[in-house]
């Protein structure tokens, strides 16, 4: 495939930077690739897994020449890292995230993007449970939505260029208004993590009264709920904390939902029961008709068997 970049500098190298760095060399999408941790050793480990050219673990030295900046950090840490390396961004580069939430981090990223320097975050919806360089994988992306939410002010060319980018690495891209991709975010995805948090904590606190049966017979249901409770603690905090109203919404409407379930089952009204899971049985098949169902998990650790 045709390089599309001359030099890419990707800041943070865990389960999403590195997927897009195998990405970018298994399709020669980059002349050179500039990779910047924050730790020794994980930049050492970037090293080893070969996923780079060069290894800096100076954000703002990373940036010195890349025409494309991809910040792969814990959305907390997005402001810090805009700051590190502003001063040394290319007049004409294109800076963007990946964060799973967009309204805080353009507000710690935008005020520190220089004149010229074409800011543009984006949010591909695709991940496992796993985090760090090991985890990446290629084809994370494939057939998965990648959501821009650029500024009014966007440059249409250079947002062309991203989107092309994704499209490359097999995504579907639209834009988006950041507010309400943190709105749309937060019911489909920060909320089933803090549902499976949740839970598996409960069960968890349980452990005593029930003799440790829980874990001995989980049955797939709790499963399910106990990988996406595997997923990084420190993301998911910031997740949390930068995306607090949105969840905090959604979490409002859930909490009343479930207290009309609870009523429903103290009151044995089945009708009400069955009317419910009838619905939600027709949103499961509409998504597994639209092929989006695929067991990101299980996809990953296949990728990971055949290395
Ligand atoms: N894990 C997932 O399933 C998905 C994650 N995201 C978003 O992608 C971003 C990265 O997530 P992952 O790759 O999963 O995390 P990860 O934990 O695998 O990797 C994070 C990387 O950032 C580095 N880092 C942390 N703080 C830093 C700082 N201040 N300066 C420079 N580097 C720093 C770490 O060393 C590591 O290389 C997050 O914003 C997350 O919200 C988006 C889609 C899916
Ligand atoms: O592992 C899963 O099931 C996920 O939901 C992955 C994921 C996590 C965070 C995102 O912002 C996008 C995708």
């Amino acid at each position: 495939m045709a390089k599309q970049f001359e030099t890419i500098a990707l800041i943070g190298i865990g389960l999403i930077g590195s997927s897009i760095a195998r990405e970018i060399k298994d399709k020669g999408l980059a002349g050179s690739v500039t990779v910047s941790t924050r730790s020794e050793a994980t930049l050492k480990r970037a090293q080893e897994l070969n996923l780079g050219d060069r290894y800096t673990t100076s954000a703002a030295e990373a940036v010195k020449d890349a025409d494309l900046v991809i910040v792969s950090v814990p959305v907390g840490a997005s402001g810090a890292v805009a700051a590190e390396i502003a001063a040394n961004l290319k007049p004409g580069a294109i800076v963007t995230d990946v964060g799973s939430t967009k309204g805080s981090v353009i507000a710690q990223m935008a005020p520190h993007m220089p004149q010229g320097v074409h800011f543009i975050p984006g949010h591909p919806i695709a991940g496992t449970e796993y985090s760090g360089p090991d985890a990446g994988f290629i084809g994370l992306f494939k057939g998965r939505w990648c959501i821009l939410t650029p500024l009014p002010d966007t440059d249409e060319a250079a947002k062309a260029r991203l989107r092309a980018f994704w499209e490359t690495l097999g995504s579907m891209v639209d834009d988006m208004d950041p507010e309400h991709h943190d709105k749309v975010l937060a019911i489909v995805s920060h909320l089933p993590h803090i549902i499976a948090y949740n839970i598996v904590g409960t069960a968890d606190d349980l452990e005593a009264v029930t003799e440790s049966e829980v874990i001995k017979y989980s049955a797939s249901g709790f499963r399910d709920f106990t990988r996406l409770a595997a997923s990084d603690p420190t993301m998911w905090r910031d997740v949390c904390l930068h995306n607090k109203d949105a969840i905090l919404e959604m979490l409002s409407r859930f909490s009343e939902d479930l207290a009309y379930l609870q009523r429903a089952i103290r009151w044995g009204d089945g009708d009400k029961l069955f009317d419910l899971f009838t619905r939600t049985r027709a949103i499961r098949r509409s998504i597994v008709q639209a092929g989006q169902d695929t067991d990101m998990a299980d996809f990953g650790r296949h990728a990971m068997d055949q290395k």
